[in-house]
């Protein structure tokens, strides 16, 4: 190799963006596992970090900041961009903010934007005559978020989607019953009891990324996967199978997610193992224990399911070719 691309790049975290009366998410098509059919957008918020990559080298090696777009304008452009983006996904915005960066500065090759998801839930309110929807009032949900990344670098073309991969964020699931691990490698170091039923709690992140990147920033409903359905795939199997260990269950929700979405290539799995603690297993008359935090340290996994997963299941004939 004559030349290797030197790291370099640099940009903003925490850009928060809030729009409101963004373009309803709707035309999604329901699936088995999920009441998800659309996002009202009334808040359309997230946090944003951006990295540019280009020719300033020479702000690094000769302090010349001549072709440096400041960090602060960054987050001006995007919260700018903001009011001219009229699509209705966080992967169609920020697609579009890349592009307009690459039309604007001309030394910038490559901007990659990752965007979390700064979710708020409808909140109930007393109606007339029963509980409603209040269209006004929003909670700020601490629960799981949908996390979203677009990279858009320069070609001869004009703009090519270098990397896209969208997902949910710190979900965290507890199966009460109907959990066990067991059959593990017993030897001198071995010290955890086998469970046939443990309270399994995880926590997880789901990334997916499409056969067609394009189709996840296409502002597309028939083509587009929304991290909601994701996300209640994986709650739903989690319900239905009694599984045998994390490996396990993340291999099956990924398998189902696949299957709900044809347009999908992989999904991707960054679990830990956060289950409780026994502290009183029997309660003499009574149904259920004591349970507290487990202490640390904790484990984790990362598993991808592809397409050829499916395949190799008998859950889906064997395609000529998968483009990725
Ligand atoms: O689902 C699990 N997978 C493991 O690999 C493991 N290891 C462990 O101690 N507990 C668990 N649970």
């Amino acid at each position: 190799m004559s030349s290797q691309k030197r790291l370099m790049y640099y940009g903003k975290g925490d850009v928060f963006v809030f729009r409101t009366y963004q373009k309803p998410l709707d035309g999604i098509k329901a699936i088995p596992e999920s009441g998800f059919t659309g996002r009202n957008n009334v808040i359309f918020g997230m946090n944003a970090k951006i990295a540019l990559e280009g020719e300033f080298l020479e702000s690094f090696t000769k302090a010349d900041n001549s072709r440096v777009v400041a960090t602060d304008s960054m987050k001006n452009f995007i919260l700018r961009k903001a009011a001219e983006y009229h699509g209705s996904t966080f992967e169609g915005f920020l697609h579009f903010v890349c592009k307009r960066f690459l039309d604007v500065y001309s030394h910038i090759t490559a901007v990659e934007i990752t965007a979390d998801e700064i979710p708020f839930e409808a909140v109930q309110v007393a109606g007339d005559t029963h509980l409603e929807t209040s269209p006004l009032v929003y909670r700020h949900s601490r629960n799981e978020l949908i996390t979203t990344t677009v990279k858009v670098q320069r070609s001869k073309a004009g703009y090519e989607l270098a990397k896209q991969e969208s997902g949910i964020r710190d979900l965290h699931l507890i199966k009460v019953s109907g959990s066990s691990f067991y059959g593990y490698i017993r030897d001198e170091y071995t010290t955890l009891p086998e469970a046939k039923d443990r309270p399994l709690y995880i926590y997880l992140d789901i990334l997916y990324r499409y056969n067609k990147k394009e189709d996840a920033v296409a502002d597309n409903p028939a083509v587009y996967v929304p991290a909601e359905q994701v996300r209640d795939i994986a709650a739903s199997v989690f319900h239905e199978a009694d599984n045998k260990s994390i490996q396990d269950l993340i291999y099956r929700i990924g398998l189902r997610v696949l299957q709900r979405f044809p347009q999908l290539a992989e999904v991707q799995f960054l679990s830990n193992n956060r289950t409780w603690e026994a502290v009183i297993e029997d309660i003499p008359g009574y149904k259920g224990a004591v349970w507290t935090e487990p202490r640390p340290p904790y484990g984790f996994q990362g598993f991808v399911v592809s397409r050829q997963d499916l395949v190799n299941e008998g859950l889906e004939k064997a395609k000529e070719s998968v483009k990725a």
